[in-house]
């Protein structure tokens, strides 16, 4: 049978009709922007076109806002252009372009002559974690300097080196290094755990076991909602002490039990009922994982249920937050992948589970729950 279709060039006398080239067209374009029923959707889509064009300069005027404390300094008020380039060093006339800039994304607004917050302005200034993050992401942008060279491979990415723990065996036994990791992880983590709780209900479970829970932000957040539930935190020896003072500071300790130790190496211990993976997955590549949720099967008794909280890409519909952030930050740190919730949910079937749960989610862009169950 002879070979129809995309390898076969197309003969310039029996070109074919495309809607892209339609499109693509220059002519089309002038004409349809002066269609009046059209011209709207015309305007609309060429606004967005350059949104996408223009993302990058909105990126580093954010975390220009951010690196020089602009954001807090404007909390109690309207400040004056000449006070905001003093405080900060900023030549006046380039601090009225950052500044106007700002504006027109609608992190400040002009009052008074002068310059105050939006409420997205003041809202994104007090989002736990989140101006700790934007101050990092010097790094993933200086890794997408090339991005062809990125995305073939080519790079040698900085963010392989900010998290230590993913580079494996004693990567992560620096306890400086640990804590700078620590502290971003923690600081987001109080968004990750609100979600993760108001998606999950843990009425029935007696025992929590959180595996690389971190400096226990997310048990701290069960410890208040669950008055009564048994608590064991397992992660890297270097990243569980900034956990025993959290536990003390909360007042839990006694219903605390932190297990120092590397699940790549060591039986994750019974007793849980239900055992929670918060923003740990992404980090890890399938076989890492997969091996990982067998352990997770191994530790639970029948009935017992896994939760799995991160942030998950879209699949067959692929989401901004999803693909077009934190798979490129996967891809960045180099050992792990965002997934979407049908590729988690097939590996967790292959490590024995069942009745695997998605609960609607609130805000794919913080995170998204699965559960599942060991039935027999
Ligand atoms: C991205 S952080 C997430 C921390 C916390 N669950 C959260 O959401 O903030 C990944 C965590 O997994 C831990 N981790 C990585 N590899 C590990 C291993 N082999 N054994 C135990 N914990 C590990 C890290 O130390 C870190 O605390």
């Amino acid at each position: 049978m002879s070979d129809i279709g995309l390898n076969q060039p197309t003969a310039p006398s029996r070109k074919r009709f495309s809607f892209n080239r339609l499109f693509a067209s220059p002519t089309f374009q002038r004409r349809m922007a002066r269609l009046p029923l059209i011209k709207g959707v015309v305007r609309r889509e060429g606004e967005e076109m350059f949104d996408i064009v223009a993302g990058f300069c909105h990126a580093q005027i954010l975390q220009a806002l951010i690196k020089l404390d602009i954001l807090d300094d404007l909390l109690d008020g309207p400040q004056s252009l000449d006070s905001l380039s003093v405080r900060h060093s900023v030549p006046i006339e380039r601090m009225r372009i950052l500044l106007d800039a700002s504006v027109s994304l609608n992190l400040l607004k002009s009052k008074r002559g002068g310059y105050a917050l939006t409420r997205r302005g003041a809202a994104l200034s007090g989002v736990p974690g989140l101006k700790g993050m934007i101050a990092h992401h010097d790094v993933l942008y200086r890794d997408l300097a090339d991005p062809v060279a990125f995305f073939r491979g080519e790079t040698e990415t900085e963010l392989a080196q900010f998290w230590p723990y993913v580079l494996g065996a004693g990567a992560a036994e620096d306890p400086a290094a640990a804590a700078t990791y620590s502290k971003l992880m923690a600081d987001s983590q109080a968004l990750v755990a609100e979600d993760t709780l108001s998606l999950v209900n843990l009425d029935r479970t007696e025992h929590l076991m959180d595996v690389g829970g971190g400096t226990g932000a997310f048990l701290g957040h069960v410890a208040q909602a669950y008055p009564n539930l048994q608590l064991t935190l397992f992660d890297l020896p270097a990243v569980v002490p900034e956990a025993r003072q959290q536990f003390a500071d909360l007042g839990v300790s006694q219903r605390t039990k932190i297990v120092p130790g590397s699940f790549r190496d060591d039986l994750l211990p019974e007793g849980a009922d239900t055992i929670s993976l918060l923003r740990v997955l992404y980090d890890h590549a399938d076989d890492t994982v997969l091996a990982l949720l067998r352990s997770v099967y191994d530790a639970l008794p029948t009935g017992g249920q896994i939760l799995i909280s991160e942030p998950m890409t879209g699949g067959a519909q692929p989401h901004r937050a999803g693909n077009a952030y934190f798979a490129i930050y996967c891809l960045a740190m180099q050992t792990g992948r965002a997934r979407s919730a049908a590729e988690i949910s097939d590996l967790l079937r292959q490590a024995g589970f069942a009745n695997i749960g998605k609960p609607m989610t609130r805000r794919p862009f913080v995170t998204t729950a699965i559960t599942a169950v060991k039935s027999n």
